[in-house]
């Protein structure tokens, strides 16, 4: 009959399938029984992630090792880590599993675009701070998550659509910047009814089956609003930081507010607000007119405890090449000043 003490070597060499870390390291090992005249061990473990599918497999795999040792029966029971524990290996856990989402890079940090209603210009911020961390040498990729209002591709003027190379999908780069869209796999922009489970699937491919390379900046263009389109994505993505973005009325921050709540419902932290379409500055005098009134984006940081990362002028054409809509700005447009304060801002946060 093995003794205590092989059973805990038999045992502390698993890992937590959650935490990814040894039963040794975790401390998983909360109590051992044995009774010799049946040949029997029962064990409890606390780990990371109990009832889940993982907990099945371990279970059969810790039976398989104590049977091979000579147990007849094994009795299992599981428990969850305390917070102290969990706190210590979860981010880590997290991280790693962001990792193998996008095939092995644990580098990348997300940064997803939201905003309490459409219109408010949350493409426009998602596509001209990615191309303004690319213009500072940074690789940054777009997930235009936006299922039903994907603008992405139009807003950069992508016309071609992704290749396929083997298993994966290489994205279309454009001004230096990936991107993935949901417009990309939709025929003649004809609406799509996304249902949960088809959803989480068509995001996790997103992920894992885009060859994104070792990017330093994902960044996801998500639906508008609170709704539960809005909510799933935001439950689905692998731990991100926000930006949300609003219009300068104070009761746009007000409904912005809600999209910052839901972020930090699913756990994401805010990393800035950005206060869009703040100002009419004219040509000829360089007056600022704050046609859409003031003080959203200050009142939107101060009841989310974050700063204004920035805030862009109402567009107007630049030269005779520009029109009245912003795509992406040329790089010595004005505006793609404010683009690259913005993005020298955000990478001082990951210092
Ligand atoms: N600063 C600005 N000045 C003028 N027009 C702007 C400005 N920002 C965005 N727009 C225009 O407003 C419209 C909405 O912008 P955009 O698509 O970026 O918003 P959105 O919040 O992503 O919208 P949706 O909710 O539809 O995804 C677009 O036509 C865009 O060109």
């Amino acid at each position: 009959m093995l003794t205590q003490d092989q059973v805990i070597d038999i045992l502390k060499k698993f890992k937590d399938p959650y935490l990814h870390k040894t039963f040794e390291e975790t401390n998983a090992i909360q109590e051992i029984t044995i009774k010799e005249e049946k040949n029997h061990v029962s064990v409890k473990l606390a780990i990371g992630n109990p009832n889940s599918k993982e907990q099945m497999q371990l279970q059969q795999e810790i039976v398989a090792a104590l049977k091979k040792e000579g147990v007849t029966t094994v009795g299992l029971r599981f428990s969850k880590l305390p917070d102290d524990v969990m706190g210590k290996y979860e981010e880590a856990a997290k991280k790693q599993q962001e990792a193998s989402l996008l095939g092995g890079t644990s580098k990348t940090n997300f940064i997803a675009v939201a905003s309490g209603k459409g219109g408010v210009g949350k493409s426009t911020v998602t596509v001209n701070l990615a191309v303004a961390l690319a213009r500072l040498g940074k690789k940054v990729g777009i997930i235009d998550a936006d299922i039903y209002g994907f603008s992405v591709p139009d807003m950069m003027g992508i016309e071609n659509r992704p290749q396929v190379r083997g298993e994966k999908i290489i994205p279309v780069e454009r001004f230096g910047v990936k991107v993935v869209s949901m417009g990309f796999f939709v025929e003649d922009n004809s609406p799509i009814i996304w249902r949960g489970p088809m959803l989480g699937k068509m995001l996790t491919s997103f992920f894992k089956e885009v060859e994104w390379s070792d990017l330093d900046f994902l960044l996801l263009d998500l639906p508008p609003g609170t709704g539960d389109m809005a909510l799933d994505v935001h439950a689905m993505l692998p731990s991100s930081k926000e930006i949300i973005v609003t219009t300068p009325h104070p009761t746009a921050a007000f409904v912005a507010a809600r999209a910052g709540q839901m972020a930090l419902q699913t756990d994401h932290e805010i990393l800035g607000v950005v206060e869009n379409m703040s100002y009419f500055e004219s040509t000829l005098t360089g007056q600022k007119e704050y046609v859409f009134g003031q003080g959203g984006g200050d009142k939107l940081a101060e009841v989310l405890k974050t700063e204004v990362l920035g805030r862009l002028p109402l567009h107007q054409p630049y030269d005779d090449e520009d029109d009245f809509a912003p795509g992406v700005y040329q790089e010595d447009h004005p505006t793609s000043k404010v683009f690259l304060a913005m993005a020298n801002k955000v990478l001082k946060k990951y210092k």
